[in-house]
């Protein structure tokens, strides 16, 4: 077993609403190696988007913890606000995230929001262009996130990811919205990229192939008991 990067204990999260409690995540431990890859699966509803938002911060546990690189994240032990600034240095330059919705800047070319990407986290932005060519869209480059299709945009969102170089990438359905033939293309430059450069990757997915590729895997609707 690799030296873990994330190791999750006895997280809990629910919701509550107007007149009723959701529990979504219950007690939850696992850990994830350096380099290695999970499968997160379940039934709509089960809890992966809430699992990856706990993840990286955008949620906030209920109880339990989360031990991420250097960094331990104990429900209601520190300050909100000093966990938060934790959390968002993480996103910034060593948690790679991509959800559904492709989350681009629209003032900024693709090319633009790439090099950005690399920039904040502090990498060269030199690769940014070969990392849309390789996702097939190079030709794209300089149009801007509303003059190109939902399938492009994610993919550009791939490659901001990718141009970071993340010690861990969540992703949400990556390949919902792509076709086949593209999907199987961004799936292996997926996993390309976490053999060669050793980063971590989580991905929620509906898709029994693509989970199959992950070397861990953990059904949230089988450990809720749905
Ligand atoms: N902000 C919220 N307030 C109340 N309930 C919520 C909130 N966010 C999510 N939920 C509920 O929590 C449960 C888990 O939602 P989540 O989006 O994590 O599921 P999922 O497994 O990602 O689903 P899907 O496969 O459909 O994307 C659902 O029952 C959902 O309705």
């Amino acid at each position: 077993m690799s030296e873990p990067l994330l190791v999750v204990r006895g997280l809990s999260k629910q919701f509550v609403s107007a007149n009723e409690t959701v529990p979504v995540i219950e007690k939850l431990s696992f850990t994830l190696g350096q380099g290695r890859s999970l499968a997160l699966t379940g039934r709509s509803g089960s809890g992966k988007s809430t699992l990856l938002n706990l993840l990286c911060g955008l949620e906030v546990a209920d109880a339990g913890s989360i031990a991420l690189r250097d960094q331990v994240f104990e429900a209601g032990a520190a300050a909100a606000k000093h966990r938060a600034a934790a959390w968002a240095r993480l996103r910034k330059q060593h948690i790679g995230v991509v959800f559904q919705e492709a989350n681009l800047m629209p003032a900024l070319t693709l090319l633009e929001n790439v090099q950005f990407r690399a920039y904040l986290a502090g990498r060269d932005p030199a690769h940014s262009e070969d990392w849309l060519t390789r996702l097939n869209i190079g030709e794209l480059a300089r149009r801007y996130p509303d003059q190109v299709s939902g399938g492009q945009r994610q993919r550009a969102a791939l490659a901001m990811v990718f141009a970071m170089e993340p010690a861990l990438i969540l992703a949400d359905e990556p390949t919902g919205s792509l076709d086949r033939h593209t999907s199987d293309e961004v799936t292996g430059l997926m996993f390309e990229l976490q053999a060669r450069h050793g980063c971590s990757l989580i991905l929620a997915t509906h898709d029994a192939e693509l989970a199959a590729g992950c070397q861990q895997h953990l059904d949230l609707g089988h450990l809720s008991g749905v």
